[in-house]
This record gives structure tokens, sequence and C-alpha cells, in this order.
């Protein structure tokens, strides 16, 4: 195993000194707000078939993901250029296609027949439940991190029924052949790239970028988000955002590994100590998938500066939200480009 460019720290979960866990988690989140975590219990058997089984939806033929297109709860499958996670964008889309799959005990959630995926369901709840775990023993270790009672978030309610999506992801190999013309409710894909030269006068040519971004720059909404790829690079984060020109930094794939970041509402928990960095994947001529569990807290929960992380001298920098609110607006930005 080469070691990676961008230092990032590894987390290992069959440690049992939790203190000191929770202190390379805090530095981890301070310095870059990305870590690896090994150890985390979960079989490289389950996180094979839960790519096999998503290559297996993605392979399917366009028409048929569509009849399970995401749904007004957030549930089901997004095609190419759907969404625009950079919402400052010129460029409209982004090159992947997706997949959502919401909390598994309520009903809201669409699934491919039985007949034509029949180990779909089961493989996706299956691996839901375990990475679940994995992230409510990450969160506790956060809260030791924040000087906070280890069940801090249980206690609040963050945790009862939280908002937990797993994205199935996939980046097509060949971005020319997703070319997308959107025209008022019709949409028409292009498999030929000839026909891009084709001066189209209806409708909107979605460029997204020309296909450089498999996932334009953004943050993730919510408290933590765990991340398992295939191997294929792509993913990079940017540090200092504000920096221009902006520096790019390759996230390198370890072996079992997950990839662990902080969302949004957990630097506005922690007033910005924590740090919700900048990522994106880049298109490198090669198909990948990926899946990503967003943490996120019950609808419910009020966020607000929590008290470990505030002084006189530091007081906080945004406004209690609860945060139902906060995920309505951020999707609603996404997919109104
Ligand atoms: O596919 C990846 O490596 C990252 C995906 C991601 O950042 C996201 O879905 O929010
Ligand atoms: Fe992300």
């Amino acid at each position: 195993m080469s070691p990676p460019n961008l230092y990032l720290p590894l987390i290992d979960l069959s440690s049992t000194d939790r203190a000191s866990l929770a202190q390379s988690i805090r530095q981890a989140c301070m310095d870059h707000g990305f870590f690896y975590v090994i150890n985390h219990g979960i079989d490289d058997f389950f996180v094979n078939s839960l790519f096999r089984e998503s290559k297996k939806f993605f392979d399917l033929p366009l028409s048929e993901k569509m009849k399970l297109e995401r749904s007004k709860d957030h549930r089901g499958y997004t095609a190419p250029y759907a969404e625009t996670l950079d919402t400052s964008s010129k460029f409209k889309g982004d090159l992947k296609e997706s997949f959502y799959i919401g909390p598994i005990k309520d009903s809201l959630n669409q699934w491919p027949s039985k007949e034509s995926l029949p180990a779909w369901r089961v493989t996706m709840e299956s691996y839901y439940e375990k990475i679940l775990n994995v992230g409510f023993r990450l969160i506790s270790l956060i809260a030791i991190a924040l000087n906070l009672d280890e069940n801090f978030f249980t206690k609040i309610g963050a945790l009862d029924s939280p908002m937990a999506f797993l994205r199935l992801l996939h980046y097509p190999g060949n971005p020319l052949n997703y070319y997308h013309v959107k025209s008022d409710s019709v949409i028409l894909f292009f498999f030929l790239w000839p026909l891009i030269e084709v001066d189209l006068s209806i409708g909107e040519i979605h460029e997204s970028d020309k296909g450089k971004y498999g996932a334009s720059a953004h943050s993730d909404y919510g408290m933590i988000t765990l991340l398992v790829t295939d191997g294929v690079p792509g993913l990079q984060i940017c540090r200092e955002k504000d920096k221009s020109p902006q520096l790019w930094e390759d996230v390198d794939h370890i072996e079992r590994a997950l990839i662990v970041n902080i969302g949004d509402m957990m630097e506005r928990w922690t007033n910005c100590t924590f740090r919700s960095t900048l990522h994106r994947v880049v298109a490198v001529g090669q198909e990948r998938y990926s899946a990503a569990f967003f943490l996120d807290p019950n609808y419910e929960c009020v966020v607000e500066c929590l008290e470990s992380c505030c002084s006189e001298t530091s007081p906080p920098r945004f406004p209690p939200i609860k945060s139902g609110d906060y995920f309505e607006e951020r999707f609603r930005l996404t997919y109104s480009q």
C-alpha cells in the first residue's frame, strides 16, 4: 500500500483507547474535516455485494431507472445532470447518477422489483444497518472529542430515528455518452458523440463543465458522511475554500478504509471548530462507483452552538435552526438549478 499524498488521519475503531481516538478525531476534524476509518467491522463481503447490486441497478435501461425517480421524500433515482451540488456553478448538473435510500424502518423507500433484482433490497438494508452502526460509534467519539458526554447526541434526540440516507453513486466512464438536453418537461438523451456538434435549438445543452466533474464542489449538509468507493480515484478536497486559486488535493483510496467527513450541521453545532470541507469528484475517464452514507439528525432536532464551542470571545456564529428546515432549503437549492 503506497502512502497517501494527502495525509489524513487513520482512525482505528478496533482500538480500546477511546480518549486517544477522540483526540485524533478532534485534530482531524479541525485540520481537514476528513479522516479514514479502519477496522470498522464491515466485512469486504458486504461492500462487494453493495457494489455488485448497485451496478446491476445502474446497468438497467434509463426508462426502467426513471420508474423509480426520486420522490418528494428524496428516495429513489436521480439521472445524470439532475443535481447541481455547486449551486454557484454556471454549468448545469453533475455527471453522476445516484439512488437514495432513506431510513429503512419507514415505508417511503422505493425499491427495484424483486423479479428484476432479487437480492437488491436485502443487500441495501443490510449495508444500511451496518454503516448506521459505525456512524453511531463515530458520533459518540465525536461527542467525546467535543468534551461532551459520549451520549450527548443521543440525549438531545439527534439520533432518534436519524435522517440517515444511503446514496449509491455511479460516475460514467465516458461523459460524452451522457450529453443531456433539457427542454421544459422533455428530457432527451443522446448517446452518439457526433450529435453533440449539431446545434440543437430546443432547450439548453447541459454541459456540466464538459464532463469534468462527476460531482461538482460542495460540502455535505449533515452531521457526518461515511463513504466507500470502488478504489477508482477522483475524490478531491479543498481545505481553504476562500483561497484563490483554490488548492485541490486528492484523497487516496485505502483498501478497506471508510472515508469520513464532517458536514455543515456539525460545523454549525461546533461553531466552525470542526470543518465541513469543500470536496468534489473529478472525472478520470474511468467508470466509478461509490456509496455515501449521510448521517443526519432527526428533523425535529434543533442545531445550536454547543457550549463547549463558544465563549465570550468566540460567540455563536449561527442562529439555532431546526434540522428539517435546514435540509429542505439545501435540497431545494440543489435541485432547483
Ligand atoms: O463519490 C464520492 O467519492 C463522493 C460523493 C460525495 O461527495 C457526495 O455524494 O456527497
Ligand atoms: Fe459529498
